[in-house]
């Protein structure tokens, strides 16, 4: 069946816990964490589609949760709650993503090929190509992490548009590189653009946007303020800019804490609620709303939070293990174990050679 969309995000949202120590990650992760953790939602509701062939931009503020959406729609990081339809090979450049620190840039580039799914002939075909594009000397043969951004920018577009996805996402790749290679890549994005594949494109400079962006989707602190066609959306996004430039120290703190109190406040029932309400109303005939939207939200999300039952599945599979442990080193039989647990806290008997019984 023909689609209208290429990618479909609706009802996105991102939870992130703010953990102070890994260990109050892992209390928290066998249940037994005490203090309340603060929550932070990066995204609160996001729905959008983004049409085959189309360009879109994504604009916003620093912190707005333009990049937790791209990874999320490149399968990078799972979303906390919606649904993500993405519809072809997706492949992200954003710095330095995906790359291996201690790896070379040469090792670099195979594995990130292979984990597209090309084979080593495709790439062996490929490599000059990327090589030649990446335009980085003898670094090639250097471990990444010795690279500076623009040199890890330059690899990891070199490799994501030669593995020939259905979907780029470009997420500010192009703002470390220099003029000649910035040139190069506007090039091949507008390659891209003309053989019909699907970008995203995260940026902060607005001339790129409108260079390059069919449409323009704005993200406000975690919300979707506006989306549509990338002129009036761009115009109003400068508004706010402009608006915001214009306050003083204190009034530009409090806007941004006021913001980020309410990303902290959110609160998913009520949004789901409201969601449910709101087809409601669009649909006053269709039946078991309420389930069926329980059902998007979290139908096909895969938590990063144990549930209750897998809490307690984790502490009985735990306890029997420990139990085990304790059996064998008691010296007594399980079977003696489990018709007298007691005989757990008694020192063992064994009859020696003689037959008589030993304590
Ligand atoms: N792993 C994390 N743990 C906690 N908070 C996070 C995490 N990753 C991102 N955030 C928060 O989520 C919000 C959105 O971050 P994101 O990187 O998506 O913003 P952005 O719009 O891409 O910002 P920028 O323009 O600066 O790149 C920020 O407030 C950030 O601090």
């Amino acid at each position: 069946m023909a689609t209208d969309y290429k990618i479909k995000v609706q009802n996105v949202t991102k939870e992130y816990d703010l953990f102070k120590t890994q260990s109050e990650k892992l209390r928290a992760f066998f249940a037994i964490n005490q203090k309340p953790v603060p929550h932070f939602w990066s995204l609160m509701g996001i729905s959008l589609d983004i049409k085959p062939g189309e360009t879109l931009g994504l604009i916003g503020v620093n912190g707005s949760g333009k990049s937790t959406l791209s990874n999320i729609i490149s399968g990078i990081i799972p979303q906390t709650t919606g649904v993500v339809d993405v519809r072809g090979d997706t492949s992200i450049i954003a710095i330095g993503a995906g790359l291996r620190g201690n790896l070379s840039g040469l090792e670099n580039i195979r594995l990130k090929a292979l984990m597209q799914g090309l084979t080593n002939e495709e790439i062996d075909q490929l490599m000059d190509d990327i090589v030649s594009f990446a335009d980085i000397g003898d670094f090639l043969y250097q471990p990444v992490k010795s690279y500076s951004s623009g040199m890890k920018s330059r690899l990891g577009f070199s490799i994501a548009v030669h593995v020939n996805p259905d979907i780029l996402i470009i997420d500010e790749a192009l703002s470390v590189g220099d003029d000649t290679f910035y040139q190069k890549c506007v090039d091949k994005i507008s390659e891209f653009k003309a053989e019909g594949k699907t970008i995203i494109f995260v940026s902060h400079s607005l001339k790129q946007i409108e260079m390059l962006c069919d449409r323009v989707a704005w993200i406000h602190y975690g919300t979707l303020k506006e989306v549509g066609e990338t002129a009036p959306i761009v115009k109003d996004y400068r508004a706010f800019v402009k608006w915001f430039k214009g306050l003083d120290k204190k009034q530009k703190k409090q806007f941004q804490r006021k913001m980020k109190e309410a990303q902290k406040a959110f609160d998913i029932d009520a949004y789901q609620a409201s969601v449910v309400e709101e087809r409601q109303k669009q649909s006053p005939d269709e039946k078991n709303v309420a389930a069926k939207v329980k059902k998007d939200f979290y139908g096909s999300v895969i938590s990063e939070k144990m549930s209750l039952r897998s809490r307690i599945l984790t502490w009985v599979v735990l306890l029997a293990f420990v139990m085990v442990c304790w059996v064998n080193i008691s010296g007594h039989s399980l079977t003696e174990v489990l018709s007298d647990p007691t005989s757990l806290v008694q020192p063992t008997s064994h009859v020696d050679k003689t037959g008589s019984l030993n304590k």
